[in-house]
């Protein structure tokens, strides 16, 4: 029997007021997947993401989360969202433990004061991204690859079936890159299902179950990683029609010389 479906997407656009960003995208999610959304700049990633999590306008097709169309959806404890270059202000004074506890909130009335079992999910989603010792600090004391992690446990703190992060390892430096990637392998490995928006592949390449890459709003390709190194060498070779009058290096040649690097590179404008 296939995992349950967490996402289904048919023929689905989504855009802002009168402008379509993304289109005509089909995609199912299923449990235990770790999905990559790979893409240029501008590519419609955010608003992808945005859009299954109902945050940008659908403008066509159908969005599902667990089987149930977005419109009718309202059990969003069961989808954690890290969204993108998002870190805590200065000015927030709060400790660690304080920020993860909101995570918490929906799963409880709010005249209800916190359950042991609150607290333990608590200490364990900051366990989970390597900060139990840091746990009783003011946030604005942390780094802010460090306060990416809070966001995770925040995150994780609502026990979600599907976390969706936008992101996660941007912007931060190697060593805390490698402390999300270490963080993101822990909940693969316990069966956390995940989509993330990423431009260093790299990082996250031995946790990523399938690659969905999105150009100019459209899905160009969909499959395993190892199929995606392919797809990448096949691009390569395809385009290596080398005209007589140009100079440039053929890609393929490149390509064939050095080892393929599957971490597409960010466009520059
Ligand atoms: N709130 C918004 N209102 C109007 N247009 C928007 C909004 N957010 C994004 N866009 C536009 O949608 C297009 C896609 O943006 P989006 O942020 O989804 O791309 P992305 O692939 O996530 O890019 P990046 O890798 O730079 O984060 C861009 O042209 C952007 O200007």
């Amino acid at each position: 029997m296939s995992s349950p479906t967490l996402v289904r997407l048919r023929s689905t656009s989504f855009g802002y007021a009168d402008r379509t960003v993304v289109s005509g995208v089909d995609l199912t999610v299923r449990a235990g997947e770790v999905v990559a959304l790979l893409g240029p700049n501008g590519s419609g990633k955010s608003t992808l993401v945005r859009g299954i999590l109902g945050l940008s306008t659908r403008q066509g097709g159908d969005v599902e989360l667990f089987d149930t169309p977005l419109d009718e959806f309202d059990q969003y404890t069961r989808l954690g969202y890290v969204p993108q270059r998002h870190s805590l202000s200065a000015s927030v004074r709060a400790t660690v433990t304080e920020i993860v506890e909101v995570g918490r909130l929906p799963h409880r009335p709010w005249w209800k004061p916190q359950s042991r079992q609150d607290h333990a999910i608590v200490r364990e989603a900051i366990a989970d991204v390597g900060l139990a010792d840091r746990a009783h600090e003011e946030v604005a004391a942390l780094s802010g690859g460090q306060q990416r992690r809070v966001l995770i446990a925040r995150a994780l703190a609502g026990r979600p079936d599907m976390l969706v992060m936008d992101e996660p390892t941007a912007g931060v430096d190697h060593a805390n890159q490698e402390a999300l990637a270490l963080v993101l392998h822990r909940l693969a490995d316990r069966g956390t299902s995940m989509l993330v928006v990423t431009h260093e592949l790299e990082a996250l390449e031995r946790v990523v179950t399938r690659i969905v890459c999105l150009d100019a709003g459209h899905i160009d390709f969909d499959g395993t990683p190892a199929a995606y190194s392919d797809h990448l060498r096949r691009h390569a070779v395809g385009s290596d029609h080398h005209h007589p009058d140009d100079d440039s290096p053929r890609r393929g040649h490149v390509i064939g010389a050095a080892p393929l690097d599957p971490t597409p590179r960010e466009v520059t404008p």
